[in-house]
């Protein structure tokens, strides 16, 4: 049996945290694959290590003073390597951290540096091998992602390496330059590192007792989920729910290697299991519940817009000529709306909608800002009638003006657009009418 533990940035933020992932680590032999993130936050307030190696490395690339953030840095280790009471100096790394933020060697080099840090301290503290992840995870010159490379390479390493600590994150260009994936990246790494070793299960360890119906900053000690199936996850990843990065799907899914999400500050708990497939049937009609703020929409209304071929194509065209990608695309017989995100397209929102008119001569052409879409997800929809009118009149209780739903023809997921103000109460409202009152 083996298994990759991915430990987030919250489960290593103080020796007191390191000190429950070493206990949950060396309670089972099979977890022989550790991938740590750098220090989170120890309270609401503290700082992540990889905000403030950004910060560090914007000021000295940039001139300014920045030893006073380094220092800080530095301090964070330290705190972890004393209450480990580890025998381990960082002066010849940070030497050559400050050298190389000097040298501007880039921000992803400087963020990749929380992760790298840690994993040191990490494979100390349990007696495990280091392997350093710019050995072993690789991106091309454009910075793609290499996974074939990357799979063959890591796993003919670990092969004959009995215990190892992976660090997560980031890996590197061919020319040996550090490149990270986006933020919250480390989950993708132990998915990584769980294809390349074919493991039994990979764990991914946080601070919350699993996947939750909702987001616990919105809905106070929301339901955990038992089982989800890759699919609906991505959904939910994907609309925000941050537990797990979207991309960290991929690489275990076409294994069919599970990923149990876990509490570090409840180890007791089952957490929740991701799955290809069960035949075990969810708890409620929806699996869970997830959106994001900041969409735009473009409303385009023309007669007789169905008959005329390539008119779909024709106004998408003009956003993928500014880079613009486009979210949810509803449309009626005379209308569509294109959903796009408003940070995205706000620098070319006059060039955009002058090239629709140019493109296909619109009767009528309308924005509205500052949108909110919520996704609404679960296996159990397609076989249970009526889910949409639950949903539509929960939030018309809660007087919430829905703005546009968008149902996928899998019977999925359902995405309901609102005003970014209505977020909030839109989610509470559906969480009430699907799970209170089936509880
Ligand atoms: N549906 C959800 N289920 C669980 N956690 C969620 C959900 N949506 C948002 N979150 C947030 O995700 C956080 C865990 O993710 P993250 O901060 O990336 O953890 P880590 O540092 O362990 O990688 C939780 O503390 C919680 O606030
Ligand atoms: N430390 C990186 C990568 C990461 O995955 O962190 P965490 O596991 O704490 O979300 C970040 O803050 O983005």
């Amino acid at each position: 049996m083996k298994k990759v533990v991915k430990f987030g940035g919250s489960s290593l933020a103080s020796a007191k945290q390191f000190k429950k992932a070493g206990d949950i680590i060396r309670g089972d032999q099979s977890r022989r694959y550790v991938v740590p993130s750098a220090p989170g936050k120890r309270n609401d307030k503290d700082e992540k290590v990889t905000d403030l190696l950004y910060q560090c490395y914007e000021a000295a690339a940039g001139g300014k003073s920045y030893k006073k953030i380094l220092e800080k840095i530095r301090e964070r280790y330290e705190e972890i390597i004393d209450g480990l009471n580890l025998n381990l100096n960082l002066d010849f790394e940070f030497s050559m951290i400050e050298e190389n933020f000097l040298k501007k060697a880039g921000r992803d080099y400087a963020a990749s540096r929380g992760e790298y840090l840690n994993g040191l301290v990490m494979a100390e503290y349990l007696g495990f091998e280091f392997i350093d992840a710019a050995e072993v995870i690789f991106f091309d010159a454009d910075g793609n992602f290499e996974t074939e490379l990357t799979n063959k390479e890591l796993g003919e390493r670990l092969e004959h390496v009995e215990k190892a600590v992976i660090p997560g994150f980031y890996g590197a260009k061919h020319d040996g330059t550090i490149k990270t994936f986006s933020r919250g990246g480390s989950d993708i790494t132990g998915s990584i590192v769980a294809k390349a070793i074919h493991a039994d299960m990979y764990e991914n360890w946080t601070d919350v007792s699993g996947f939750l119906v909702a987001d616990p900053r919105i809905i106070k000690d929301p339901e955990v989920i038992e089982t989800i199936t890759y699919r609906e996850l991505r959904e939910l990843a994907y609309m925000g729910a941050s537990v797990l990065h979207e991309d960290a799907i991929f690489p275990v899914r076409k294994e069919g290697i599970p990923i149990n999400i876990r509490n570090t500050n409840k180890p007791e708990d089952k957490g929740t299991l991701i799955v290809e497939s069960t035949c075990r049937k969810p708890n409620y009609t929806i699996t869970g519940i997830a959106g994001k703020k900041g969409f735009c929409s473009i409303n385009i209304e023309k007669a007789m817009m169905n008959a005329e071929v390539g008119f779909g194509r024709k106004v998408l065209e003009v956003f993928e000529k500014f880079g613009v990608s486009f979210e949810h695309m509803p449309s009626g017989i005379d209308t569509m709306t294109v959903f796009v995100h408003q940070s995205e397209f706000e620098e070319f929102e006059q060039s955009v909608i002058a090239g629709i008119h140019r493109a296909v001569e619109p009767d009528y052409l309308e924005m509205e800002s500052d949108l909110a879409l919520i996704a609404v997800v679960g296996r159990g929809m397609k076989a249970t009638r009526g889910t949409a009118g639950r949903i539509f009149s929960a939030l018309a209780h809660s007087r919430v003006n829905v703005k546009m739903i968008d149902q996928g023809s899998s019977e999925l997921n359902i995405i309901i657009g609102v005003k970014n103000a209505d977020f909030e109460e839109a989610i509470k409202a559906i969480y009430d009418m699907f799970i209170m009152t089936e509880a």
